[in-house]
């Protein structure tokens, strides 16, 4: 839970010292089987895969250049021994300029609804913790494989976030409204085997290798299938639920303005910026 912060000097700190993070290399970086058709989509800042503006751009496009290059099936996945993705990085919500929010927002649901509504087949290979919007990227996927003794989950009110109703559908669809439910209000994270037994992930792996193997296999069934008709089927499935985020999506920019701007959530953002620090003491 969030704990209230009097002394905004060691917030500061704490940004400085996690802005100097750099990556190398690409945010995104894309290996291509031409054998198979399939695409690696390697998630690449360092250290955590937070998401950031610019990271989401990447991602959206990255996503736009598969389409154009009619890949067969993408493999989302992360080069890091721990971290799928670790949300959405903090620091885009400490103190932000409204405009900043508003485009990290309208991006974020952008990468949602790119991902989601891809015309091919996608697996998320959850090769380490994925809270929050970690989460939301593997939610994104058609299937989902994660390797044993990490956690995932909606942990957005636990940070005194609330979950965006599109993402709360996603959510639903996943693993059924009872779940959904409880899971986006207590903001529970799972673990692997928790997460499997609920349907948040669909198979279990030993390592990145095992996990590896499974994904191809999810995309190998449909080797032989129309890709049109796979598509059509998808989209059909999935569209609706892209429009009506889109539809609402000034509203829902605005609730996280509002929510972000509030000086109580900056208090608590604060103090749990400070809990991340103090765990590693
Ligand atoms: C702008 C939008 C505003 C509002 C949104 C409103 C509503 C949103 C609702 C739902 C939509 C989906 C969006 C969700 C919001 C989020 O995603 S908020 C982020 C939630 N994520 C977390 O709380 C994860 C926090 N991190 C961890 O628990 C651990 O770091 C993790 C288990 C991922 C990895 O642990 P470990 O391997 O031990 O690594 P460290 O903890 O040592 O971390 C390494 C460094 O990375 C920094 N870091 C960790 N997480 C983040 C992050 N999310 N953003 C930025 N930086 C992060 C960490 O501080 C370490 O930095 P240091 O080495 O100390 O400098």
């Amino acid at each position: 839970m969030l704990r209230k912060i009097a002394n905004p000097a060691r917030l500061l700190t704490f940004q400085r010292t996690m802005a100097s993070t750099a990556s190398t290399g690409p945010l995104v970086r894309t290996e291509l089987d031409s054998q198979t058709g399939y695409a690696t989509v390697i998630l690449n800042r360092a250290p955590v895969n937070s998401l950031s503006l610019e990271f989401m751009a990447e991602i959206i496009k990255t996503v736009d250049e598969l389409e154009r290059s009619k890949i067969r099936g993408m493999i989302l996945t992360s080069p890091s021994s721990k971290v799928f993705c670790a949300g959405l990085d903090v620091l885009e919500m400490v103190n932000p300029s409204e405009d900043r929010l508003r485009s990290v927002w309208r991006n974020l649901q952008d990468t949602w609804a790119k991902l989601y509504g891809t015309s091919f087949p996608t697996v998320a290979l959850i090769n380490g913790h994925a809270p929050a919007g970690g989460c939301l990227l593997a939610l994104t996927c058609e299937y989902r494989i994660m390797c044993s003794n990490f956690s995932i989950g909606l942990n957005e009110t636990q940070l005194g976030l609330a979950v965006p109703p599109w993402l709360q559908k996603t959510m639903r669809n996943t693993v059924g409204s009872r779940e959904a439910e409880i899971a986006c209000i207590k903001g529970t994270m799972f673990s692997s085997e928790e997460a499997l037994k609920i349907g948040l992930v669909d198979e279990l792996a030993a390592d990145k290798g095992e996990a590896m193997h499974k994904a191809c296999n999810y995309l190998d069934t449909f080797k032989n299938m129309s890709p049109y008709a796979r598509s059509a089927t998808k989209l059909l499935l999935r569209n609706k639920k892209i429009e009506d985020m889109k539809r609402a999506r000034e509203d829902d920019i605005d609730r996280v303005v509002k929510n972000v701007m509030n000086s109580d959530f900056q208090a608590g953002l604060a103090a749990y910026l400070q809990s991340l620090k103090d765990r590693k003491k």
